[in-house]
């Protein structure tokens, strides 16, 4: 027997031996009927058990993926550590069958890639060095060893990494179907460091496209709650993303890693829900029809671009400036007179307001006030005995405390941010020296808006901090951690709101600044976050290796950006080549006759997710209707779409940010729709990055001067037979 072989033996012996024990304890649990009395033990216990069988259950399919010798220092002999998405521990108290691979131990076989030195791990009681003996990738399907592959093995002349590649290499080479997966068995190390960084600070993490940083963001996820199970909650927990498709694309890997319960959600809903909007959203497509407007016509980008300067800090010390104002002039300075003759001094109400209820916010402030003057008029009423004065007085005070009041009205947040914009609004707090710093275009936008009874996305974070000023925040409205993905479309703004509402800095921000196609609104330079958070209280990663899409994709997208936008940020590939990347001239009379082939082609190759990306909306509807005609039955992705279907889409290019499929067909790769400039760079490095294994981009006339067109170690001008594709 070989050395494979027999560390094929091996496993299969072991892996029959757990399989026994979680089948029997399995069994044996499910055999107990479940508990649903009155009885608090008995119902404590019933979690247990059912909390037992779900990851027993879970357990059972695959109960592990890595192995990892080890030997502390000090240790008379090495232990073979089996790591797995669960733990499994050995009823009779001996060395658990299988440990979490968020314990502190596995992370070694994480962070571990070889060499002479020790390894090390931080354990509840400090640090642990020893020696690493072997690391051995396992793959099980449905209690099956399929694979066993050793990526380590101490004096041997395994080269350190090269099976660890080999394996990386073999998941990376897979299909994709309509969900995200969990990588459990091939996190890299430096993937590893963001997963297990200390919760309380912002993690800010610029890594290229396909680095993985939603991947990273999820299980860091599952490791907070693992590592921080008395601190923090699920429900606590929330991911933002961009929109609620990319959500549903997301949405398997959490319950794959066993965590339940985090809320996902786009920033708009959640700031729609929290401050009780009554206006709706402008339509997202008509912000893109503007944007993502072929070159010329699109607006100039500068800093007074509506989206910018409302996603700015400074605006949100303006409105801190304008909320000032509000708190100290909104009471009323007259008397109170709830009947002729009687007086509540104008003093006595400001002392409640400005002193006794200081601590509280503005509303509640008022909230508070309000009931003291009522309890006050009461007072003074139970000291009138006449019958029917006192009925008279009641009404009287009645009518004079509405009308007292509307001299101080209850304020929402909408209505506020209106007064903020309109010279109408009559109110006294927003002076003029405050109304003329707002740029004359902003202004005008923003009322056009309000006269239609909407508001844009990026008004929202200005509406969350009025909201949050003027009534304050509860503990249960609270975050334990937030993830932002997809945060270099998201205004420094918006992450200085959800800031207050996240205790201890406790974020996970992701984003790729090349990726940035909503200039217009987003982030420009991460530092504009460390200054929010503070230096100390912000950690900085970048991932530069690029594990989704080929070697030859990702050095084509690579040229894409540092024609339009300047070297910098480029993506390193990992080691897996596939074919070169298809630039073909189509004339458009024949483009959709040739896509309708292309993607049968595809198809014949067995993948399972194929994109035809198109340079605007107008062309993606034209293409798929064409499409249809002629039998290719696909599916359109549209801006409001709640779930993504897999198979074959056709998309407008800047709709597949974070999306990613096994072939993409990139059509009008031209000079018109992609110039050399950095919006359109960053829109077609977009398009290309999302094909894992096979990319074809289509022009007619000339190609767009961001395409590389030269380099035949990566590009092919003609399309290669079909039986020699690859080749
Ligand atoms: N360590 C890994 N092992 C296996 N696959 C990985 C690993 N890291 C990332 N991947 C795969 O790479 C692809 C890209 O991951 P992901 O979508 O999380 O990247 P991203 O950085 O968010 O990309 P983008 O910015 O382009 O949206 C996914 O298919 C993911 O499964």
């Amino acid at each position: 027997m070989d050395k494979n072989q027999s560390a094929y033996q091996e496993e299969q012996n072991r892996l029959d031996a757990i399989l026994a024990d979680v089948n029997r304890r399995l069994a044996e649990l499910q055999a107990v009927p479940v508990y649903r009395g009155p009885d608090f033990t008995e119902q404590a216990l019933e979690a247990v058990r059912e909390s037992s069988r779900q990851s027993l259950a879970l357990a059972s399919d695959e109960p592990y993926f890595g192995r990892l010798d080890f030997q502390p220092e000090n240790a008379a002999g090495k232990s073979a550590l089996y790591i797995g998405k669960f733990g499994v521990d050995d009823e009779n108290g001996g060395e658990p069958h299988v440990i979490d691979w968020r314990a502190p131990v596995a992370s070694m076989f994480y962070s571990y890639t070889g060499g002479d030195e020790k390894a090390a791990y931080e354990s509840p009681d400090g640090l642990v060095e020893g020696l690493v003996y072997l690391k051995r990738n396992l793959v099980i399907r449905k209690q099956i060893l399929q694979r066993v592959v050793d990526t380590y093995e101490r004096d041997s002349d395994l080269l350190s990494g090269a099976g660890g590649d080999e394996f990386l290499l073999y998941r990376l080479g897979e299909n994709k179907d309509n969900k995200l997966r969990d990588i459990v068995s091939t996190i890299q190390a430096e993937q590893d460091k963001i997963i297990r960084s200390a919760k309380n600070a912002a993690l800010i993490i610029q890594g290229v496209a396909g680095s993985g940083k939603t991947t990273v963001a999820l299980h860091r996820l599952a490791f907070l709650l693992y590592q921080y199970r008395d601190q923090v909650k699920a429900e606590n927990m929330i991911i933002f993303a961009p929109n609620s498709m990319f959500l549903d694309y997301i949405s398997g890997v959490l319950p794959e890693l066993g965590v339940g319960h985090i809320r996902q959600s786009t920033f708009a809903d959640w700031a729609t829900e929290l401050t009780g909007l009554s206006f709706a959203l402008e339509n997202p497509a008509d912000e893109s029809a503007v944007w993502f407007a072929l070159g010329s016509k699109r607006p100039p980008l500068n800093d007074e671009v509506s989206g910018r300067w409302k996603g700015s800090v400074a605006f949100r010390d303006f409105l801190e400036s304008c909320f000032d104002g509000y708190a100290r002039t909104c009471l009323p300075q007259e008397p109170f007179h709830p009947w002729d003759g009687k007086t509540l001094p104008a003093e006595t109400i400001g002392v409640w307001y400005n002193e006794e209820y200081k601590h509280l916010p503005p509303a509640k402030r008022r909230e508070r006030v309000v009931a003291r003057i009522k309890r006050w008029i009461t007072m003074e009423l139970d000291k009138v005995w006449d019958a029917k004065q006192k009925k008279e007085r009641k009404t009287k005070s009645t009518q004079r405390l509405k009308a007292y009041l509307k001299g101080w009205p209850e304020l929402d947040a909408l209505s506020f941010y209106k007064a903020v914009f309109d010279p109408k609004s009559g109110a006294v707090w927003m002076t003029e020296e405050l109304r003329g710093r707002i740029p004359e275009a902003v202004a005008k936008d923003t009322l056009a808006s309000f006269r239609r009874k909407k508001v844009r996305h990026e008004d929202l974070p200005a509406l969350v901090f009025i909201h949050a000023s003027l009534h304050g925040i509860e503990g249960s409205e609270r975050f334990d951690h937030v993830v932002i993905d997809e945060a270099q479309d998201a205004s420094p703004f918006q992450i200085a709101v959800l800031d207050q509402y996240t205790r201890q800095h406790s974020f996970t921000i992701l984003g790729d600044l090349s990726q940035g196609i909503h200039a217009y609104r987003g982030t420009q330079d991460w530092a504009e976050l460390t200054s929010l958070f503070g230096e100390d209280e912000t950690a900085y990663f970048e991932l530069e290796r690029s594990y989704r899409s080929t070697m030859e994709i990702i050095r084509f997208a690579n040229h894409v950006l540092s024609i339009g936008v300047g070297a910098g940020l480029l993506a390193v590939p990992v080691f897996r080549s596939g074919e070169r990347v298809k630039v073909l001239r189509v004339e458009k009379e024949r483009e959709s006759l040739f896509l309708r082939d292309a993607v049968e082609r595809l198809l014949r190759r067995n993948y399972d997710t194929v994109a035809v990306i198109t340079r605007t909306e107008e062309d993606a509807v034209r293409l798929h209707a064409q499409l249809g005609e002629l039998g290719l039955a696909a599916s359109r992705i549209t801006a409001d779409q709640k779930q993504y279907a897999g198979g074959i889409s056709v998309v407008p290019v800047y709709l597949t940010k974070g999306l990613e499929f096994d072939a993409a067909i990139l059509t009008d790769a031209d000079p018109l729709r992609y110039g050399a400039d950095a919006q359109d760079a960053k829109l077609l490095y977009v398009g290309c990055t999302r094909a894992l294994h096979d990319l074809w981009v289509l022009y007619d006339g000339e190609p767009s001067p961001l395409v590389n067109v030269d380099d035949p170690e990566i590009v092919t001008r003609e399309l290669p037979g079909e039986d020699n594709a690859g080749s």
